[in-house]
């Protein structure tokens, strides 16, 4: 048996499709939703995914508009960059690109940003209201995640889910959404201090592997007809290499292909933030 494709690129123009409706609603109102982004720097694999991000804003209906500042570019440079954007009304929602240079404290930057205009969920505000069970801005990633599996009904309800990896941006903030009451799955937040993985993944009804080490997950620690999220980003001989290794493929009941499964969804729902954002500040 092969496993079937969680599809994200598929279900990520489904998503972009619902989305373009409700920007054009935006608009008809005189609301245009806008994404900003901040690069600091010149890495390859950012700009890629900056520029992506703003081919989907196009897509969609959605304004963008790009900061770049230098490698080199001094926290008081950065500060005041996101201080514009906090005062640009034609900005209804942003990023930082992560990550940005050493030199430059993430967890600074990222308080800095307005909390009503976090398009990432990642300002401690959003993470905070996650944490007290109030609404709020979720991670992109999380949320691509939980709607990947939603709309392949594959069931997370009751559900036995295995997360590799605590990092801010997808297992820790998965860990709290999974467990929400409107979720209640059973979440075990694996790490570099967990003494068998192995051991917990083969219990896993779902398995989502988000530890950014290439093909970590074999067929053998996964139970048969499990449900795989690969969401690792590993370069390896100049190719993408996820978490998961390929024949787990002959035993899951679903994996997601990588590319073309977790990261797509991760840019609709970094749309669905703003979108979401721009409703929200018109209901006020
Ligand atoms: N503030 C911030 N927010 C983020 O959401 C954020 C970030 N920083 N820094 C980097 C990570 C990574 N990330 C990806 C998004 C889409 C794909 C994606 O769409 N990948 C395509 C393939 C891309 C290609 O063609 O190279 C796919 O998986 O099919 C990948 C990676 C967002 N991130």
């Amino acid at each position: 048996m092969t496993a079937k494709a969680l599809d994200g690129k598929a279900t990520a123009r489904a998503i972009k499709d619902e989305l373009t409706t409700r920007v054009a609603m935006l608009r008809e109102r005189g609301i245009v939703p806008g994404l900003a982004t901040v690069l600091v720097g010149s890495d390859p694999a950012s700009q890629n995914y900056v520029r992506m991000k703003h081919r989907d804003c196009d897509e969609v209906g959605i304004a963008s508009i790009q900061v770049e500042l230098p490698a080199d570019a001094t926290a008081d440079q950065l500060r005041e960059a996101i201080e514009a954007l906090n005062a640009d009304p034609a900005c209804t929602g942003y990023i930082v690109q992560l990550p940005i240079p050493k030199h430059l404290d993430e967890n600074w930057a990222l308080g800095l940003i307005d909390p009503d205009k976090d398009a990432d969920g990642l300002h401690p505000i959003n993470l905070g209201r996650l944490v007290l069970n109030e609404p709020a801005t979720l991670p992109c990633t999380p949320r691509g995640i939980v709607e990947l599996l939603r709309r392949h009904d594959v069931p997370i309800r009751g559900a036995e889910v295995v997360v590799v990896g605590r990092g801010i941006t997808v297992g820790r903030p998965l860990g709290l959404i999974l467990t929400r009451r409107s979720e209640n799955a059973t979440v075990t937040l694996c790490h570099t201090g967990t003494r068998d993985v192995a051991d917990h993944t083969r219990r896993a009804d779902i398995v989502v592997a988000a530890a950014g080490v290439p093909h970590m997950i074999t067929a053998d620690m996964i139970r048969e007809g499990a449900a795989l999220v690969d969401v690792g980003v590993s370069r390896v001989d100049g190719k993408t290499t996820g978490d998961l290794a390929p024949d787990v493929w002959e035993k899951a009941a679903w994996v997601t292909p990588n590319p073309g499964g977790v990261g797509p969804m991760t840019r609709a729902m970094l749309l669905s933030n703003v979108v979401d954002r721009a409703e929200d500040l018109n209901a006020r």
